[in-house]
């Protein structure tokens, strides 16, 4: 039981990941609501706080010079009491290859309603495993994002990859006075796929043409006369650390939809394939004919809670990470949500959402 005041939040519901203790977190900060967050992470084989999850809920206790209770590796419940946001200057480091992605997946939201602008340097990985990639961050949120008022500038000062990490991004979030609900419900046609196809450290620049050509491949087929330009390059050696390689496919409609697909390279996993699976991945966003592919859609869920006025969201599939970021915006806020179902493959979410004013500009 929590304490009184304090919101009860179960870390194992639905998805059981770390999302629930990020858009919770971010959440408390921006309400001015304290939460108890238990059972963290109790949907995963390695339940409890990993350095990730950890750094992501420090970072958000420093915007706002917030107490938490619980926090270390492999903690399975934290209390946090939120305090004001406050503009100003701050780092974090995973000291891990944890997502910085991630990190600003949980702290870019609580910095729209902060005094003034303010920057982040974050390090850990960029383009981690069940993440998005610091690419997709920049190439499909960010845009996205934007739509609804969101602002910021983000500058990849050095990669960084699994095991090592050792990434670096730089921030800078400008404050709003609230955020606008946005419609995504037109999907419009394709109009031309972009992408990049990238190496680091030891392997050759070979292995990201393999992987841009296996990609194009698949994606021409039924596709003859498509705009398709794919990247494929090294990473300078100053600006990665380590070795790493994968893809990331991004298809522009004629209505202003971003739609991804993307894969890291593994050990012991041709290049080939790795770039057909970024392709499919990609194909099968396209086929279900939604407004945002299937990362997309949960990443969207905490702005549209926090808008003024009615978002709605053509998507395909609902995933569970979408059905948990629902489930953790309707706990802590007074959103409205209402999913239509138009077939298996293709939904409607709308959101009345809370208009939360910045009442610090
Ligand atoms: N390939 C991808 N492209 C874009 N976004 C992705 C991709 N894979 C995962 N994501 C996003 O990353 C987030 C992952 O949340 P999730 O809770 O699964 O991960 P986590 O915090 O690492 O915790 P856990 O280790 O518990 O899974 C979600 O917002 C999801 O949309």
């Amino acid at each position: 039981m929590a304490a009184a005041g304090v919101i009860l939040i179960d870390g194992g519901a639905l998805e059981g990941g770390g999302q629930i203790l990020r858009n919770a977190a971010a959440l408390s900060c921006l309400l001015g609501q304290p939460i108890t967050v238990n059972n963290i992470r109790a949907g995963r084989s390695n339940p409890g706080l990993r350095p990730q999850h950890l750094t992501g809920l420090q970072l958000i206790s420093q915007l706002c010079g917030g107490k938490l209770s619980g926090v270390n590796v492999g903690s399975t419940e934290i209390t946090f009491h939120p305090g004001p946001i406050k503009a100003g200057s701050y780092t974090a480091d995973t000291k891990t290859a944890g997502s910085i992605c991630l990190l600003m997946q949980a702290a870019l939201p609580c910095l729209l309603f902060a005094n003034e602008r303010t920057q982040l340097s974050l390090r850990g990985g960029t383009n981690a495993e069940m993440a998005p990639q610091v690419d997709y961050t920049m190439m499909v949120f960010q845009p996205i994002a934007e739509k609804f008022g969101m602002k910021f500038e983000c500058s990849v000062k050095r990669r960084g990859y699994y095991p090592k990490g050792g990434g670096e991004v730089v921030t800078t979030s400008h404050p709003v006075k609230s955020l606008t609900a946005v419609e995504l419900i037109d999907r419009g046609n394709v109009t031309n796929i972009f992408g990049r196809a990238f190496v680091a450290g030891v392997l050759p620049i070979k292995v990201a043409h393999t992987m841009a050509q296996s990609a194009e491949r698949l994606l021409r087929v039924g596709n003859a006369g498509l705009a398709i330009k794919i990247e494929a390059l090294k990473e300078p050696e100053q600006s990665a650390v380590g070795t790493g390689t994968g893809i990331i496919l991004v298809a522009e409609t004629s209505t202003g939809c971003l739609l991804a697909g993307s894969a890291l390279g593994k050990k012991g996993v041709p290049a080939e394939k790795v770039g057909a699976d970024a392709a499919q991945m990609l194909i099968d966003n396209m086929k279900h004919g939604g407004c945002v592919d299937e990362y997309l859609q949960d990443q969207l869920i905490l702005l549209m809670a926090l808008a003024r006025g009615k978002s709605r969201v053509l998507c395909g599939p609902i995933t569970l990470h979408t059905e948990t970021a629902i489930h953790v915006a309707k706990l802590l806020t007074q959103a409205k949500f209402n999913r239509e179902k138009l077939s298996d493959m293709s939904n409607i979410i709308e959101c009345e959402g809370i208009g939360l004013e910045n009442t610090q500009v």
